[in-house]
């Protein structure tokens, strides 16, 4: 799916207006009408409403939302905090049409909305239409007390298409107060700030409405990011061939796990087992050959000439994609190993865990990384190896910069793990949930990844793949009833299980 600015949003508005031969003034009742469908789905009749309008068209939805909730039977106030109510024409005519023609109470600022809202009988709720993607500053003066007031109001807060006070990348700097909603209803498309991790805690849970906006109406624009979900999975798979053998499918290597932390290794290689490469070799310390031999028989094994850790290269003709760094250990004779094996090796790696760790310490090795290698870091490791960020946008930003100029890819691993590639385009992930939130699960990401570069996909492919069938699996193991246990090294299983359901959905 397609993410796109407020700007697009607005133009894809006005596209539909022209293409199906309607008024905003009628887009608006429709969003509007639409919008209560869901409400009231979560909140029936019993509950008492306080809509807080504000001067533009979310405003002007929320006069429409208010008028149909009272058609409906609810109990509904008004909060303005605009003196005239509304500054947009089309609110103005909804305004005049339907709630100056209702007996729907109004009240104003200077009073507080947490003073109207003790008037409703309970149970109640705040619908949230003070300001949606026209926002064009931090809120200020007003504006900000009435949502400092809604905040400290503990009801629920449904939120019209977007937590007021969210900035929406419209302007830099996030300062000013904003909406902490229990749900946000958004229209057609989710907005892409939704899924930052700073902002999850205004958000709630997310509804997105469609409201019927011309299909491909924003066809020819570059949108902001894409928001991987399965159909973009299942265009971007390669069918099996008909007559293969294991050299088809092309050879990864695995370089993990030191003494002590050889897990990381059995975990990485199970991942690049689930992700369908031909051949895995896995270079370890040569001490643990009997036991990589005994955990996962399918792997060719590779001697280092250490007893304890990676130190010395392994024979790397054929090898498609080579991933390292889970348990890899930080010692200067990995370090040298790592750095000797980036100038030798002319494909893509992953670098992931200890080798992201070594990276920060060697901020001036990063040019010796192969061209279209991936990175694989979370949060505090992106920070650690590329400084720290005031918010997402900036990091995303850096991240791009980074990517183009190091022509490496980016994950920056997290709830909605976002994706960079090395041509700055990036994506957002849309799979997954806590139960991977455990120690071994970003050594199976890493073996998976690796696994898809070598059977043939382009790396900045195989990374939104890997990621968005490793967070799959996690959702196919919670949808069993259980969001707790996962044990990571069952996590191959589940993998298996999402394979199964892409080639259902690909041969529909
Ligand atoms: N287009 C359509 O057909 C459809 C649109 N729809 C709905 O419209 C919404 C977008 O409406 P919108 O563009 O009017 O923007 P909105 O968020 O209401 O705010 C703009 C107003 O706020 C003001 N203002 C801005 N910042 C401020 C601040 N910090 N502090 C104080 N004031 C500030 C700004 O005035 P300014 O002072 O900047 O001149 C302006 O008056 C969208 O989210 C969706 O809900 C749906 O009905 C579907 C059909
Ligand atoms: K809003």
């Amino acid at each position: 799916m397609k993410l796109w600015s407020p700007t697009q949003i607005l133009e894809w508005d006005l596209i539909t207006c022209r293409t199906e031969g309607i008024t905003s003034i009628e887009l608006m009742y429709r969003a509007a009408s639409k919008w209560v469908q869901s409400f009231t789905k979560y909140y029936p009749k019993r509950f008492s409403v306080l809509v807080v309008v504000g001067p533009g068209n979310n405003g002007g939805d929320g006069l429409v939302i208010a008028s149909l909730l009272y058609e409906l039977g609810y109990t509904v106030k008004i909060y303005a905090v605009h003196p005239s109510v509304t500054k947009s024409d089309d609110a103005l005519f909804y305004y005049h049409e339907l709630v100056e023609k209702s007996k729907i109470e109004i009240c104003y600022f200077p009073q507080s909305p947490q003073d109207v809202f003790m008037t409703l009988s309970s149970p109640s709720v705040v619908v949230d239409a003070l300001f949606g993607i026209g926002l064009s500053r931090n809120i200020r003066g007003a504006y900000q007390e009435v949502v400092e007031w809604m905040n400290r109001i503990v009801e629920p807060i449904v939120s019209v298409d977007v937590p007021s006070g969210l900035s929406l990348r419209n302007f830099k700097k996030q300062s000013g107060s904003i909406v902490q909603a229990t749900h946000t209803f958004t229209f057609e498309v989710p907005k892409v700030d939704f899924f930052f991790p700073e902002n999850a805690p205004l958000i709630g849970e997310l509804c997105t409405i469609p409201i019927g906006l011309t299909e491909n109406g924003l066809d020819g624009e570059t949108p902001i990011c894409e928001y991987i979900t399965i159909s973009w999975i299942t265009s971007h798979l390669i069918a099996p061939k008909r007559y293969s053998h294991k050299g088809t499918y092309g050879h990864a290597m695995i370089i993990a796990g030191s003494e002590g932390m050889m897990g990381a290794s059995i975990l990485a290689c199970k991942g690049a087992l689930s992700g369908g490469c031909g051949l895995i070799t896995t270079h370890i310390p040569n001490s643990y050959e009997t036991l990589i031999h005994q955990s996962v028989p399918e792997l060719l094994v590779s001697s280092d000439e250490s007893n304890q850790c990676f130190s010395s290269l392994p024979k790397m003709d054929g090898i498609k994609a080579i991933g390292i760094g889970p348990g890899l250990g930080q010692s200067a004779i990995t370090q040298e190993a790592l750095y000797l094996l980036m100038r030798k090796y002319h494909y893509p790696m992953v670098l992931d865990a200890d080798a992201l760790n070594i990276l920060s310490d060697n901020p001036d090795w990063l040019i010796e990384i192969p061209g279209n290698s991936i990175l694989t870091p979370h949060l505090k490791e992106f920070d650690r190896l590329f400084g720290t960020s005031f918010d997402t946008w900036e990091r995303i930003e850096k991240a791009k910069r980074i990517a183009i100029f190091y022509r490496i890819n980016i994950l920056i691993k997290g709830k909605n793990s976002i994706i960079v590639d090395r041509y700055g385009s990036w994506s957002i992930n849309s799979s997954g949930n806590s139960v991977l939130s455990k120690g071994g699960s970003g050594d199976v990401l890493t073996g998976l990844i690796t696994s898809l570069i070598a059977r043939g996909y382009r790396a900045e492919v195989a990374l939104r793949l890997g990621v968005w069938i490793h967070g799959k699996a996690g959702d196919v193991f919670a949808a069993q009833g259980d969001n707790v246990s996962l044990n990571i090294s069952t996590l191959p299983t589940y993998i298996g299980r999402v394979w199964e359901l892409l080639q259902n959905s690909s041969s529909k």
